[in-house]
């Protein structure tokens, strides 16, 4: 596929899709070369409103765009390809959002030689901080790979991955924002629990969030020793770390996210 700024069509803008055409927008792909798709004629007139792109039906999506963004959930993705999967040139790039769903599934719906590629995104693309893995499926290219990745860039890193992979990465960034969501929604509960009016246990417990992430990312130090530094000894951090400990959190996090990747492949099993 040559280089430059391609007609990409968004097919199934819900959650994830919206995401990503705002992301793509706000680093300046030009609104004329994105299209998306509704099922429901509210969510069409919404999308068009807000973003000032065309709101178009499946097929004319597939008849125009170059690149074609899957972003419907996984249980209606056969339905989708029932409808459009004959209708697609072989010449389009076909990206996969769709969690557990192998390129094989595609395959399987499209005319023989189109190019597939897998996609694991995370809400995080919001303010440009997703985590996206990119896995080439069949007939994906090393140039259909990089148009992925410049695609998916601005809203945040890429990484390729063998697509063997993508299960376990679904389990881990693709879910991930909702397991550290949840514990700060616990944290704050603590907070609330110590005496703390609600506001200020949550500002004091989204900084901390904002302060360790950025840590992770920028100190270079593993996890264990920026840990080692918050626990005195005979402290307060062991007493509560402990108390993690006592409670399983971390055989609770190993079986939650294995878990997650199982899911993932019975989406996969349920949606042959
Ligand atoms: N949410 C997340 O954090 C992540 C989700 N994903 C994956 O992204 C995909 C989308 O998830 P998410 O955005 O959360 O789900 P949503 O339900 O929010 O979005 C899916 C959208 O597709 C629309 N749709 C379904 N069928 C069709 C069709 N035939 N034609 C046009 N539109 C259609 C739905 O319409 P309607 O509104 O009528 O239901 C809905 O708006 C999933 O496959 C998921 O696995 C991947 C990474 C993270
Ligand atoms: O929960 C889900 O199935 C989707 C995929 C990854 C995040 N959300």
């Amino acid at each position: 596929m040559a280089a430059g700024v391609h007609t990409v069509a968004v097919i199934g803008t819900g959650k994830i899709g919206e995401l990503m055409l705002s992301g793509l927008l706000r680093a300046g792909w030009p609104a004329g070369k994105l299209m998306a798709t509704a099922r429901r004629q509210a969510r069409a007139e919404e999308l068009s409103q807000r973003y000032g792109i065309r709101v178009v039906d499946n097929l004319t999506a597939v008849a125009e765009a170059e690149v074609l963004a899957i972003a419907v959930k996984p249980q209606d993705a056969a339905t989708l390809l029932d409808d459009i999967g004959a209708k697609v040139p072989a010449d389009k790039l076909v990206i996969s959002l769709c969690a557990g769903l192998p390129t094989s599934f595609f395959g399987r719906r499209l005319p023989e030689g189109t190019p597939v590629v897998r996609v694991m995104t995370n809400t995080p693309a919001l303010v440009d901080e997703a985590m996206t893995a990119i896995s080439a499926g069949p007939h994906a290219t090393v140039s259909h790979l990089a148009l992925a990745e410049e695609m998916f860039k601005p809203l945040g890193a890429t990484i390729r991955v063998p697509e063997s992979q993508q299960d376990a990465v679904t389990a881990l960034s693709g879910s991930g924002p909702a397991y550290f969501y949840l514990l700060v929604e616990a944290m704050i509960d603590a907070g609330i629990l110590l005496g703390l009016p609600r506001q200020v246990a949550h500002d004091l417990i989204v900084q901390t969030a904002i302060g360790s992430a950025v840590m992770l990312r920028d100190s270079g130090e593993h996890p264990v020793t920026l840990r080692e530094a918050v626990t005195s000894p005979a402290g307060t951090t062991i007493s509560a770390i402990r108390e993690l400990e006592n409670h399983g959190v971390r055989a609770a996090l190993l079986a939650a996210l294995e878990a997650a990747r199982d899911r993932a492949r019975e989406l996969a099993d349920q949606n042959k």
